[in-house]
């Protein structure tokens, strides 16, 4: 299947379900799953400071303020670095950081949220790549009652742009489905502050 538009009103998402082949799907996968620092970190959610419900590691060039904590990057591993290379090549924009999350079972999970810090600019460019367990991906709209499910399999990738995060709300819910564990990766680009 190719590379597919994503209507969303006031959005700009694309979607390609086989970005990546399963085999090397596989192998980053495995690769991130035994070599990257994963942590517990800690967010403010509605002024409570709570342990995220899913492990993650920052991979950057620069450090970045996210719900509320400041995170120190990690270093890019090789296979992280070629595949910001592939992507800025095919997206025509740049990458200084990755977010990592491990979704270990059907319980970590994300929350509703925007990736709207002011670090990422109006209209922030972020590539979405997900490796292992397929979990759907949902989009809220923040005015009126729109509501997008999409799931994100092994190997796919996720563009989203323009005003995608100024009018719409993204999550990756729990499911009671027994679901091995998912590692997504969002890229993005931090400017100074
Ligand atoms: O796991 C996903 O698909 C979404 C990750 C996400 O929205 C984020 O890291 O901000
Ligand atoms: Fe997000």
């Amino acid at each position: 299947m190719a590379a597919m538009a994503i209507h969303l009103p006031g959005a700009d998402v694309m979607f390609d379900p086989d970005w990546l082949e399963a085999g090397p799907a596989r192998a980053l996968f495995d690769a991130l799953r035994d070599g990257l620092p994963w942590e517990r970190h800690r967010i403010t959610v509605y002024g409570r400071t709570l342990d995220a419900p899913r492990l993650s590691c920052w991979i950057g060039d620069v450090a970045y303020k996210y719900s509320g904590t400041l995170f120190e990057p990690h270093p890019w591993p090789a296979a992280l670095a070629r595949v910001r290379e592939r992507l800025e090549g095919e997206l025509h924009g740049g990458f200084n950081s990755v977010l990592a999350n491990l979704y270990r079972d059907g319980g970590d999970r994300l929350g509703f949220h925007r990736d709207s810090e002011p670090e990422l600019g109006p209209e922030p460019l972020i590539a979405s790549v997900s490796l292992g367990a397929t979990r759907r991906f949902r989009f809220r709209a923040r005015a009126g009652d729109g509501t997008l499910g999409l799931d994100l399999t092994h190997g796919s990738l996720l563009v989203m742009s323009g005003g995608t995060q100024r009018n719409w709300l993204h999550a990756v819910p729990p499911t009671a489905r027994a679901v091995g564990p998912r590692i997504n990766l969002t890229f993005r680009r931090v400017l100074p502050r």
